[in-house]
């Protein structure tokens, strides 16, 4: 039995929707079976008995968390640790969802599994955190970092933006900010490769889309593709500018393009799609009343 906790979130309902099309047995949790309780969690083990834990549990309120330090902390790093501590109590592995803002984002090459972080926020600090429980209490865990995730199941940048360009007449995007797109659905995929094939190469990956962009390129395509399918119905200009000219209360990193070399190294049966490929695909299969 698989434990998916998180499973009302963007990326768990994606995932629960892809354990059932594997056939792979699972129970998910959510705030039902909150991560701050040690109690509550091991009451939950001990029923369902799984063999291994997926956490997709998070804070991922980027801007809130810089005034909402304790709950950012609370859910990324105490709550991370509880689940790790259950899991090695119960001699099963964890498979933990991270972030390309632990990094500073300041050496314009792609970032890899040991290059130093640096998070410039609350939320990336969190997960660094929670990152390092796990790396303190476990031995057999999975950490994926991955960046700009967008699905069918949240809100998301993709949604935000369809949003504004069916609003606006012109819009003003950050350029100056490089990262790499990740579909949830080439995230679930890559899970599902590791709970296939019941792999034992536990570590930290990063894991996104293929090549890169800027918000504002991410923003540009997002614009062709939603004109292209009549998920936008009006036209929209949009203008490229820099950090400072759209401050928010979080700095994020100026460059944080994910190295796949070490997933494509040890999983070479997953093919990481672009970026592109998948916006494209992502597009095709929603209608203008999935868009929250
Ligand atoms: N979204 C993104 O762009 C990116 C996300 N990530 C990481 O990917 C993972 C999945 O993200 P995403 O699907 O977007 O996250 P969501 O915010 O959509 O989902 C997180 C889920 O965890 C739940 N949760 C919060 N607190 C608790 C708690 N105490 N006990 C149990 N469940 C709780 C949330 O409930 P509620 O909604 O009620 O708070 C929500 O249902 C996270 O680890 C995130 O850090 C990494 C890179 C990019
Ligand atoms: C709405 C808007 C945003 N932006 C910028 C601000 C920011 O730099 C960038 C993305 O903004 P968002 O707030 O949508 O995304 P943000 O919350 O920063 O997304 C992050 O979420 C967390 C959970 C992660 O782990 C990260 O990988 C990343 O996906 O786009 C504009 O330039 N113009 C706009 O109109």
């Amino acid at each position: 039995m698989i434990w998916l906790i998180g499973n009302k979130g963007m990326l768990g309902q994606e995932l629960s929707l892809d354990l059932e099309n594997l056939g792979l047995k699972y129970i998910g949790s959510d705030r039902d079976v909150s991560i701050l309780e040690p109690s509550v969690l091991n009451a939950f083990a001990e029923k369902h008995n799984p063999h291994i834990i997926i956490n997709c549990s998070a804070y991922t309120a980027v801007d809130k968390a810089e005034e909402d330090r304790d709950a950012a902390y609370a859910i990324n790093q105490r709550g991370v640790a509880n689940i790790a501590t259950l899991a090695v109590a119960r001699d099963i592995p964890l498979i933990h969802i991270s972030t390309d803002y632990v990094f500073e984002g300041t050496s314009p090459s792609p970032r890899r599994e040991d290059d130093p972080t640096g998070p410039t926020g609350v939320y990336g600090a969190s997960k660094l955190a929670g990152e390092e429980e796990i790396r303190k209490i476990c031995t057999k865990y999975f950490i994926i970092r991955t960046a700009w995730l967008y699905g069918r199941y949240g809100a998301n940048f993709v949604y935000t933006m369809i949003k504004l360009m069916n609003k606006l007449d012109t819009l003003k995007v950050i350029d100056d900010q490089q990262g790499s797109p990740t579909w949830t659905q080439d995230l679930t995929g890559f899970i599902g490769t590791i709970l296939s094939g019941e792999s034992e190469a536990y570590g930290t990956y990063h894991f996104s889309g293929e090549g890169e962009c800027s918000w504002h390129h991410f923003a540009a395509e997002i614009y062709r593709l939603g004109r292209e399918k009549g998920l936008i119905c009006s036209d929209c200009t949009i203008n490229p500018c820099t950090s400072e000219e759209f401050p928010t209360p979080t700095k994020r990193p100026a460059y944080s393009l994910m190295s796949k070399e070490k997933v494509k190294n040890t999983f070479p049966e997953y093919k990481v799609p672009h970026w592109k490929a998948s916006l494209y695909n992502f597009l095709e299969g929603i209608t203008s009343n999935d868009i929250i």
